[in-house]
């Protein structure tokens, strides 16, 4: 059986504001870095201790990663990075206020680019304030599958190469492994891991700073349903992340 943990990043200071973030290089403020310690304690407190984590090129994810395995001693153990965990690119809307999206594009539009399957956002303008296009961080990504927008869809298109390639060898490897990542790149990885429909993934929202148990069998299938190890708080949490943009 492999050991399993997802963590997205304590608040940001753009969840707080409200504002669209995707690719935007936003960090956590103070509450999201006492998530991100109450995450680590939660990880020590269960004796799941991570010997490998994964994280994105994003600040938030790298910081939340980092804060909640100095809370569980475990700062040392092996990093790796990748933009596959990035959050979904948010295209047009990144940097926009989302209770201002909603009051403009109204509710049906506005969780249509917020959550549903396959319908991204309107791409961002090249050269504009959020766009991360030529940020040196991707000079490495050829520039045809760089995204300027992204549906869940395509998140868990370039995912899961990372998945295969990255991931599962740490897991067979018998390896506790963490990914610190976001509330759409885990949301992917949610659906492909609990084989959620398209529809039913509509309705999924990762909690900030709360790790997700996962048990996996050798075929990488959950051998149960996941569980956050402060339920509580999580619940509270998913429904806040469910309401953004309502005022
Ligand atoms: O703005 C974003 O990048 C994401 C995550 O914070 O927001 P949402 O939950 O609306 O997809």
């Amino acid at each position: 059986m492999s050991t399993l943990i997802l963590l997205r990043h304590g608040e940001s200071q753009w969840n707080a504001k409200n504002l669209f973030t995707g690719w935007v290089d936003v960090d956590v403020n103070e509450k999201g870095a006492a998530e991100a310690k109450r995450g680590g304690e939660l990880l020590a407190e269960s004796g799941l201790l991570p010997d490998v984590v994964h994280t994105s090129v994003l600040r938030r994810a790298i910081n939340t990663a980092q804060i909640a395995l100095g809370a569980c001693d475990r700062h040392w153990i092996e990093t790796k990075r990748s933009w596959r965990l990035n959050e979904r690119h948010y295209g047009a809307l990144q940097g926009k206020d989302k209770a201002a999206t909603l009051a403009e594009f109204g509710e049906e539009q506005f969780m249509i680019w917020r959550r549903s399957y396959d319908t991204p956002p309107p791409p961002i303008d090249a050269g504009s304030e959020f766009d991360n296009f030529s940020d040196p961080r991707y000079a490495g990504v050829p520039s045809e599958i760089r995204p300027r927008t992204e549906c869940l869809k395509d998140v868990l298109e370039r995912a899961l190469p990372y998945w295969y390639d990255q991931i599962v060898p740490d897991l067979r490897a018998s390896k506790v492994t963490l990914i610190a990542a976001h509330g759409n790149s885990l949301r992917a990885i949610v659906k492909h891991l609990d084989q959620m429909s398209d529809d039913a993934v509509v309705g999924l929202n990762i909690p900030t700073g709360i790790p997700l148990h996962y048990d996996l069998d050798e075929d990488m299938k959950p051998t149960g349903p996941a569980a956050y190890l402060d339920p509580e708080a999580a619940a509270a949490s998913i429904e806040a992340v469910k309401n953004q943009g309502k005022k």
